[in-house]
């Protein structure tokens, strides 16, 4: 009954944005399908072209529906907590790096609320890795159970905008995301610092106005 007054109070647009909740509001909405997703970054002193500074790798993955998302899924009420929740899923869709490398609490980051389509919450963490960790992940990917079949291949977002003002991040951000996988990007830059203010105003003014 008190949704149904919440719901009430609220025209359906306000019901359809999204917010932020603390985790310990987020784990009372017992009625809600929990999911969470991590996003792995490692620093590198790299260059594209010997010029352009790739400064982070940062890792997401083209998924079965053609969308790009982070790695992670649904917690099951199997799961002891959100995190033993993530590793499960990290070891089905990133292999057998996750039997070693663990997620834990540290790396929590933020949760989302959605009323709409369906109720749901998601849970948004962050770990920095070591350059060979990321690559390493990258290779044993191929030997995940989710490989080729719900994973499509894990790729890594280029932070760097291109000299024709569209290549690089801002055509990166144009393409197709899954949930609000792309606004965890954009925080996920934004509060590790892996790119300044003025560089992902940019970006998103570049994806969203692209003359080329
Ligand atoms: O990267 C993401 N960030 C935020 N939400 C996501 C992301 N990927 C999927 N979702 C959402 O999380 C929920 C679980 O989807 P997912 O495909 O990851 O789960 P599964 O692997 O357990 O089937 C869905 O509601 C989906 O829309």
């Amino acid at each position: 009954m008190a949704q149904a007054t919440h719901y009430n109070k609220y025209p359906q647009e306000e019901r359809r944005r999204p917010r932020i909740v603390s985790r310990e509001e987020a784990m009372e909405l017992q009625d809600y399908r929990h999911a969470c997703h991590i996003m792995l970054y490692a620093p590198t002193i790299a260059k594209l072209f010997g010029r352009v500074p790739i400064r982070y790798v940062v890792l997401m993955m083209m998924r079965y529906d053609g969308r790009l998302g982070f790695p992670g899924g649904f917690v099951d009420m199997k799961d002891a907590s959100l995190e033993d929740g993530l590793n499960r899923e990290l070891l089905e869709e990133l292999g057998p790096s996750f039997n070693t490398l663990k997620v834990t609490e540290e790396n929590y980051k933020s949760s989302q609320v959605r009323e709409v389509p369906l109720k749901g919450v998601t849970h948004f963490f962050v770990k920095e890795l070591t350059l060979e960790e990321i690559e390493s992940i990258e290779k044993e990917s191929f030997n995940a159970k989710d490989h080729g079949s719900e994973v499509m291949g894990v790729v890594r977002v280029p932070l760097y905008t291109l000299r024709d003002g569209f290549g690089g991040l801002p055509a990166f951000l144009s393409n197709n995301f899954i949930g609000n996988s792309k606004s965890q990007l954009l925080y996920g830059l934004r509060s590790l610092r892996l790119l300044r203010e003025d560089q992902i105003q940019d970006a998103i003014w570049c994806s969203q106005n692209n003359q080329y």
